[in-house]
């Protein structure tokens, strides 16, 4: 296929540059704990200075995926598959979420929100970051906001953005990782003063998994 029809199929998010994908424990959030498949999707122009993946973040270097190659394999592993990347909310999520609920699985997505909102979702986790800010109507669908807290600031960062979800979403404070000696006392502080919120660790990390 030349290259500008591959580019036409991922513009229709019918083919996606898929950096990795992997069976594991999901490590953070609501569902820590529970077995899924993940789907890391590369393409990133957020620019977290802290980011664990900047390798994702050129979706370039990432081979642009049938996405029914994707979910025919995902359905293999689990009934619980999350979508994350990179920013997944770069590409239309739309064909790959439908094709992924014509198998009848759980769909879940980790986003910054930075993009509009595409694709049909079980449960969204909605990680604002200050340098782009969620964008349309996520925070009314978000399920979680998981705020990474990195300094003293974040904290009033995560209020602003507690301010704007529905009443329903569950709150997060999740230290980043390479300050989380710094940062986990003062996230276990807060949440003692101001117990809307709960802890998220990246348990993951702990227990040596993907
Ligand atoms: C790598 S991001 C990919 C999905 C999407 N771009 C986003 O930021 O939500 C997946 C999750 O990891 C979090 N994260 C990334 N780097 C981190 C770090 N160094 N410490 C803690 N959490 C981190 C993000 O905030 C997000 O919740
Ligand atoms: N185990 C595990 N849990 C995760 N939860 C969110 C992750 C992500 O990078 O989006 C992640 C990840 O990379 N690994
Ligand atoms: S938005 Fe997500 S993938 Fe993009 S730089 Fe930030 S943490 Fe990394
Ligand atoms: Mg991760």
């Amino acid at each position: 296929m030349v290259k500008s029809e591959v580019l036409t199929l991922v513009d229709q998010g019918l083919r996606l540059p898929l950096m990795e994908e992997f069976y594991t424990i999901q490590g953070e959030g609501f569902h820590k704990g529970t077995a899924a498949y993940f789907i890391r999707v590369g393409g990133c122009d957020v620019g977290c200075h802290w980011c664990d993946v900047k390798e994702s973040w050129n979706a370039d270097t990432h081979p642009p995926t049938d996405i029914l190659h994707i979910v025919k394999n995902a359905a293999t592993y689990s009934d619980t598959i999350v979508v994350t990347g990179g920013e997944p909310l770069t590409w239309d999520m739309g064909p790959l979420t439908e094709a992924l609920k014509a198998k009848n699985l759980q769909t879940h997505i980790e986003t910054s929100g930075a993009y509009v909102l595409t694709g049909t979702w079980d449960w969204i986790c909605l990680s604002p970051k200050k340098n782009k800010l969620p964008v349309g109507t996520i925070y009314d669908k978000a399920d979680e906001l998981k705020v990474i807290v990195y300094n003293k600031h974040d904290l009033i960062f995560a209020e602003e953005q507690a301010a704007r979800v529905n009443k329903d979403c569950i709150l997060y404070l999740q230290p980043e990782w390479s300050v989380r000696e710094k940062v986990t006392p003062l996230i276990v502080d807060y949440v003692m003063q101001n117990p809307k919120w709960k802890v998220s660790l990246q348990t993951h990390k702990y227990l040596n998994i993907p």
